[in-house]
């Protein structure tokens, strides 16, 4: 009896600290009335003019809304909000943690400054030709496969990502496009975005209850991933120290470093670490989203083939200018190309949502952040906050008829009059994407090289109902995007009626 009492007392107060937990977090915003939150609509309606609005994810967190609030998070304030919410375990997934993507600001402002050189301009404009080779290959793989054939873009771009990606990050030159099957690197990417339960369960705690880390020891990436990047990077470093050629790619920078590292004295097996927790985040990262991204661009352009016919002749001008290449020069400077690829991106943002946390840089102190002047209202300290980069590029505030594919919105008079809070396809501020630069030169090469002589068509295999695939890493279009690829020999016609 005595033991039943007990147990009965041990489950009453089990419920107890539940239900206490529980009116603790779904209740505050109740007691914070100004700020509106939901239960209600979030976009449009009734929160259509809200600066922020209060909402639940698995506690209570702030949606903001307003661009000018947004700057102040992203930019004004960065201090406060140098951090991601979400973040991985160091102890059960250390290659996570120390990804730039994740980590906290201390390390991420180190590391933030010794890999920014590797995505200027002047670099890109050195690693372009090994970009443009991949174009070249995929020219020729195009080529091989007949008059007209019907293929998921997806599948198609992420094998060119995948060699863009392995040649200047890796700097290894792959032909995944070649030999799709039996690369050993193409297979490990496919594990790095590869959904299934686990992860799904990984990732929900990484990004929405990273306090419960320590009980769900979630990791990021498969630890045979990790064990392959690990060896390979380690492997490509020490080839290039035996033998120093110069290769304008990631690996050429690692060895700088390294040799300072040596020279301080400092810890190389943590140093190698890093590096390897930054070569698998930018394939992760520098693959899924470019291929996303192009596969996006087709979509539209099938079914716009007004758009696709401007943008086919500003190419075929680009490469006869060229002699059959476009220029690093020329590429950055193709006005419709870039107004459709940033098009594109307004209407499939790859990250619908970012979000960081508000933390207070002075530690000792835990006061919140004001929301004034829009709320009389203070952030609490550790609160995560979120932009719905999504419903920002859809808002019919900002934007006319939102869901038509528009490039001239973009337009150079349009763009310049652009806030650039309401279009945030790379997220914002410094801690805005770092390859933002490599995935634009990416998807306009690997572009140009698919119309330079085939046109994009729809056909009985596509699905012309855009639905977003719950189960993916980034926005994308669920059953993927069949589309038929027509040689039309465009740019070599245009060379022969010249001779
Ligand atoms: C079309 C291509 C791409 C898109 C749309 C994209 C988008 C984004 C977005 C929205 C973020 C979050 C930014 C924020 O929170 O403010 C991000 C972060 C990041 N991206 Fe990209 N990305 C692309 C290509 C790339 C490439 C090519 C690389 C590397 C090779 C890369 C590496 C990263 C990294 C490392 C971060 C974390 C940055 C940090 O926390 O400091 N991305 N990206």
């Amino acid at each position: 009896m005595d033991r039943l009492l007990s147990l009965f007392g041990v489950i009453s107060l089990f419920v107890l600290l539940i239900y206490r937990w529980y009116r603790k977090h779904f209740d505050f915003w109740k007691h914070h009335p100004v700020v509106p939150s939901v239960p209600g609509r979030i976009f449009g309606g009734k929160f259509s003019n809200e600066a922020a609005v209060g909402i639940y994810a698995l506690r209570p967190a702030l949606l903001l809304r307003d661009p000018e609030l947004i700057k102040s998070i992203l930019i004004r304030d960065f201090n406060c909000f140098a951090n991601r919410y979400g973040r991985s375990d160091p102890h059960a997934d250390p290659i996570g943690d120390k990804s730039l993507f994740f980590a906290r600001y201390n390390s991420w402002r180190e590391w933030r400054l010794k890999l920014s050189p590797i995505f200027t301009s002047g670099k890109m404009k050195q690693m372009y030709p090994l970009i443009q080779q991949v174009g070249e290959n995929l020219e020729e793989y195009l080529h091989k496969r007949g008059e007209r054939f019907v293929c998921e873009c997806k599948q198609l771009a992420i094998l060119f990502t995948i060699d863009s990606i392995a040649t200047t990050v890796f700097g290894v030159a792959t032909n995944s496009l070649e030999n799709s099957s039996s690369q050993a690197i193409t297979q490990q990417i496919r594990q790095l975005v590869l959904f299934n339960l686990r992860r799904a369960l990984n990732f929900f705690v990484v990004f929405m209850a990273p306090n419960l880390n320590w009980l769900f020891r979630p990791s990021i990436f498969f630890r045979e991933t990790v064990e392959f990047f690990k060896t390979h990077t380690t492997q490509n470093v020490e080839e290039r120290i035996r033998n120093p050629i110069r290769r304008p790619d990631m690996i050429e920078l690692v060895v700088k470093l390294r040799n300072e590292v040596v020279e301080k004295g400092g810890d190389i097996k943590e140093f190698m670490e890093y590096i390897v927790a930054q070569t698998v985040t930018f394939f992760s990262g520098g693959t899924e989203t470019s291929s996303t991204t192009i596969a996006n661009v087709l979509f539209e352009l099938a079914k716009n083939p007004h758009i696709q016919q401007r943008l086919r002749q500003e190419l075929l001008d680009a490469f006869s200018r060229g002699n059959s290449s476009i220029s690093y020069e020329d590429l950055s400077e193709l006005e419709y190309l870039s107004m459709v690829v940033d098009e594109t991106l307004r209407m499939y943002p790859v990250f619908p949502l970012i979000e960081r946390q508000y933390l207070n840089p002075k530690k000792e102190v835990s006061e919140g952040y004001s929301l004034r002047p829009f709320y009389d209202f203070e952030i609490p300290n550790g609160m995560p906050v979120y932009i719905s980069v999504y419903g920002l590029h859809y808002d019919e505030k900002y934007w006319t008829d939102p869901r038509k594919f528009d490039p001239e919105r973009f337009s150079p008079e349009n763009k310049a009059n652009l806030n650039p809070m309401i279009y945030l396809p790379f997220g914002g501020g410094p801690r805005n994407c770092i390859g933002a630069r490599m995935g634009l030169i990416q998807v306009k090469t690997c572009i140009a090289y698919i119309l330079k002589n085939h046109r994009i068509e729809i056909c009985s295999e596509t699905n012309l109902q855009t639905k977003f695939n719950p189960k993916a890493f980034v926005l994308q279009v669920e059953g993927g995007i069949n589309l038929e690829i027509v040689r039309d020999e465009l740019y070599k016609r245009s060379v022969t009626k010249l001779e």
